[in-house]
């Protein structure tokens, strides 16, 4: 994007902001009057929508500023600690209504990557989308092969061209802003606008989003708490995804799940539950879960499941990093911030120059006031938030994975609370916690770190008489070439020192011979001195070694 149409898109964020009086709603201690002044200078940009409600107007700009600022709005629902409910429920609206585009445009960009038209391949396709999304759209069909109900999700039109001009102007504006702010600045909105980048473009690709879902579906095939769709892979594409419909409950449709008497304590615990085991059972977590991407089954409400859809943005995280994590939440659970601190230079979080007791203050800082509350109050996904945030003052780089991380726990944890507001995340953890710790140290863990390899093992063992043998005789080769090479460099050695010998005698000589030259004692015996040193350096330089690599 040139730099006029970056000032362009920067004018239109400004705009759309200000007709929809988004600068009224900020609280009067954050307008200095630098602000004000500012803000009275664009005097024709007037609020047209004053008899809205402050939730709806900053739904309608999000909306109108794209996919970007729609997922941010997304993120921002389930906030419900932070946000009135009928802020919070006005951007939950934002998940999968956002106005459609037209059916031709989708039906074309389908046909595209089908290279087909959409009728070879499936019955009553329909021109009315089930869903548009920020991102996507949704058409229902009927899969000729197997009669099978499935939906096509197709990328919307010049999606990326837009995401990629936003994001460079979201980063533009940041990184302005973090130069204004100075170095100290806690704030760092370059870094957030980065991680937010990695996270969004994971999404533009359906087929990596294909790979991911049927990776996680073949996790939880056994599961009663999550269902993942089955994915047509040979259907899949990157601006086109295939896979079954599912019907179920908006898990953020409280009053359908009550109305069906479903055991929202139940289903709030499983959410906490499946967290974890994404997590530290498979190392694969879903980074995505805004309330719109999960559905309730509608069958057995008393012990519900959820459905989970839109795989985009998946998270893993090193062997190292999850152990460390684990006892991280076990140190924080049990109130322990020495350990907390303790546990960030031993997993390298932090470099071992750290000024360890100020380090142990800012966690004290951080979690005491939170251990003064029940547990049921805490909220973890918001104190690993603060712990990062004072990792960083201590100049310590938080990975992008462990901030994934961090923001899908504030979105379980919303989500859970919003389902049950008495959520006890350590009640419901602790268990799943304390067992994973048990299978990660002591000798059943290591039996089972050994069972891992045994297929590995099993696979190499039919090749080891011929790798002992290969290897023997290497090893013989190689002896062989060895003592070659200590004898070359042997005689290399001797050749060297008899030189040596011979050039010190000669030049002992020549100056034994120029001495008696200079006493005019005896002529022949310096001329018997010079004629043998030179004969002698001669020897000598002709029986220096070669220079030669061994
Ligand atoms: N397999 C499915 N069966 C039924 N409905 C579906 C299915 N997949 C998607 N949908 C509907 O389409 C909506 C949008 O899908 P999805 O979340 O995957 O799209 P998206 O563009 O990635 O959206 P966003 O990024 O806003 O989450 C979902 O909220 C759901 O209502």
């Amino acid at each position: 994007m040139s730099f006029v149409s970056s000032i362009k898109r920067a004018y239109q964020v400004v705009a759309i902001f200000l007709h929809y009086g988004l600068d009224e709603l900020l609280p009067k201690k954050m307008t200095p009057w630098y602000f004000r002044l500012w803000r009275r200078s664009l005097f024709w940009l007037r609020n047209k929508h004053k008899n809205k409600a402050g939730g709806e107007r900053l739904k309608l700009a999000l909306q109108e500023l794209g996919p970007v600022y729609i997922k941010f709005g997304q993120m921002l629902s389930t906030r419900r600690d932070l946000l009135s409910d009928e802020w919070a429920y006005e951007l939950a609206m934002l998940q999968d209504r956002v106005p459609p585009f037209d059916s031709q445009l989708a039906r074309a960009a389908i046909e595209a990557e089908l290279k087909a038209p959409i009728e070879s391949l499936f019955d009553d396709f329909d021109d009315k989308p089930l869903a548009s999304a920020s991102i996507s759209q949704v058409h229902t069909a009927t899969l000729k092969s197997n009669g099978e109900r499935v939906v096509l999700k197709v990328l919307r039109p010049n999606v990326e061209k837009q995401i990629l001009a936003d994001l460079l102007l979201m980063s533009q504006t940041a990184h302005l802003i973090d130069s204004l702010l100075g170095s100290g600045n806690r704030l760092r909105p370059a870094e957030v606008v980065d991680d937010y980048r990695t996270t969004i473009l994971g999404e533009l690709n359906l087929k990596l989003e294909a790979l991911n879902t049927v990776r996680l579906r073949n996790n939880f095939l056994d599961s009663n708490a999550l269902y993942i769709p089955y994915v047509y892979e040979d259907l899949c594409y990157p601006r086109l995804m295939v896979m079954e419909r599912i019907e179920g409950i908006p898990v953020s449709d409280i009053a359908a799940l009550k109305a069906q008497g479903t055991n929202l304590q139940r289903l709030a615990e499983k959410g906490v539950e499946l967290f974890f085991t994404q997590v530290f059972r498979d190392n694969f977590f879903h980074a995505d879960m805004h309330p719109g991407n999960i559905f309730v089954s509608r069958e057995n409400p008393q012990d519900p499941h959820y459905i989970g859809l839109d795989c985009g943005i998946m998270g893993t995280l090193s062997d190292t990093d999850t152990r460390y994590l684990a006892e991280n939440f076990l140190a924080f659970f049990n109130r322990d911030y020495h350990r907390i601190a303790q546990l960030y230079v031993e997993s390298g979080w932090v470099s071992a120059d750290t000024d360890m007791q100020a380090f142990e203050q800012a966690v004290k800082v951080v979690c005491e006031p939170m251990f003064n509350k029940p547990l049921n109050q805490i909220s973890f996904g918001h104190v690993l938030l603060e712990l990062f945030r004072t990792a960083r003052e201590f100049h310590i780089i938080v990975q992008p994975q462990l901030v994934l991380l961090e923001k899908t726990l504030l979105y379980i944890e919303g989500l859970g609370r919003q389902l049950y507001p008495q959520l006890d995340l350590w009640q419901t953890a602790k268990p799943f916690l304390e067992q994973w710790m048990a299978q990660q140290v002591g000798p059943k863990a290591m039996f089972s770190k050994a069972k891992k390899q045994l297929p590995y093992w099993s696979d190499k063992l039919p090749e080891l008489p011929e790798l002992i043998y290969d290897n023997l005789k290497l090893g013989r080769n190689l002896l062989g070439s060895q003592q070659q090479m200590l004898d070359r460099y042997l005689r290399h050695q001797q050749r060297s020192h008899t030189s040596n010998y011979l050039l010190i005698t000669s030049a002992v000589l020549l100056i034994c011979g120029t001495i008696l030259f200079t006493q005019d004692v005896t002529l022949w015996g310096a001329n018997a001195c010079v004629i043998a040193g030179a004969i002698i350096w001669l020897l000598g330089w002709r029986s220096r070694p070669k220079i030669r690599k061994f």
